[in-house]
């Protein structure tokens, strides 16, 4: 049977988090209409190899998972690399001990649009590294004593990107934070310099995921989508593209990306919004990895 006729195939696998043994793996797949009668006569399996375990960090193992189908033997799927579901939490522990020492107390800056998650993917960094989180709109809306939309509201984005800058120099001062800045920071050259002692990681969402979640939450809090008309979708996907043909260039200048497209595609997903915070905080420590070891000249 051709690997293409599978649309996706669901891998779930989780590890015994003392043991850091994986356990019941299993398997599910969707096949593309055209197969469905055959689905019966399809077998799946799935291969793990073991968990390594070297001084305190996991390795994750390789899972494979082959299809046979009737009576012809078993063939490795060439739908593309699986990445199993493991205990996130074990990964996230065992990544963030291993990258702590090169990081050396260095802050890392997440950037990026609007709603791509660098607050919520920013909290669980902070926690697993041991570092505090920062919030830059916070910093702007504690030291006015207003939002950030009655910011704009009463004197307009200038002021407001007066006091982020403000801010992130207060913060570039500091060591051991995760900082999750406004999306519109990267804009001002002065911001990259508060940033440059620390590392710059992109969080690269689609438009279209992005706009999906801001109008799922609303617009209030984000003065600069808030008066477009027509529905919330569309109104807040054609402000964030033109944002962003404007910012492209300035996220491409960031130490490290994160790019949630690439990360379904290790997964196998076909849809960037089944991607959990816990495993695009995992990726950003993988790149977070590559970017310092490439910095160093040692291998990835
Ligand atoms: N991986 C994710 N999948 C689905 N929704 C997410 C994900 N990450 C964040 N969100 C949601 O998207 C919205 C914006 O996230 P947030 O972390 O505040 O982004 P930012 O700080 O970049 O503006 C929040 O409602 C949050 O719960
Ligand atoms: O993209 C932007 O210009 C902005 C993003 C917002 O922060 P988040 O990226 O945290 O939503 C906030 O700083 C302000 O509304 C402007």
């Amino acid at each position: 049977m051709d690997a293409k006729a599978v649309h996706y195939v669901n891998f779930y696998a989780s590890m015994n988090s003392d043991k850091a043994v994986m356990v019941k793996p299993a398997v599910s797949l969707q096949c593309s209409p055209k197969f469905r009668q055959e689905r019966k006569n399809l077998q799946m399996t799935v291969s793990r190899n073991a968990v390594r375990k070297v001084g305190s960090r996991v390795e994750l193992p390789d899972a494979g998972v082959s299809c046979s189908y009737e009576k012809f033997p078993a063939s490795t799927l060439d739908s593309g690399s699986l990445c199993s579901t493991f205990d996130d939490n074990l990964v996230l522990k065992g990544k963030s001990e291993e990258i702590m020492s090169f990081l050396d107390g260095r802050c890392i800056y997440l950037i990026g649009m609007m709603g791509s998650g660098k607050t919520t993917v920013g909290r669980i960094l902070a926690d697993f590294l041991g570092y505090c989180f920062r919030d830059s709109d916070k910093i702007v809306e504690q030291s006015c004593g207003k939002s950030v939309a009655q910011l704009f509201l009463l004197y307009g984005e200038g002021y407001f990107r007066e006091k982020e800058s403000e801010a992130l120099r207060t913060l570039s001062l500091m060591q051991c934070l995760v900082v999750s800045t406004g999306g519109g920071a990267v804009v001002r050259p002065i911001n990259w310099k508060y940033m440059q002692k620390g590392i710059t990681v992109y969080i690269d969402v689609p438009l279209e995921a992005l706009a999906q979640r801001i109008s799922d939450v609303g617009t209030a809090s984000r003065p600069l989508l808030h008066n477009e008309s027509g529905d919330a979708y569309n109104k807040a996907l054609g402000r964030l593209s033109t944002l962003f043909e404007e910012r492209a260039d300035d996220y491409a200048n960031a130490n490290a990306r994160v790019s949630l497209e690439n990360i379904a595609a290790k997964m196998g997903h076909i849809d960037v919004s089944n991607l959990t915070p816990n495993i695009i905080a995992i990726e950003a420590l993988l790149q977070i990895d590559n970017y310092l070891r490439r910095k160093e000249g040692m291998p990835l």
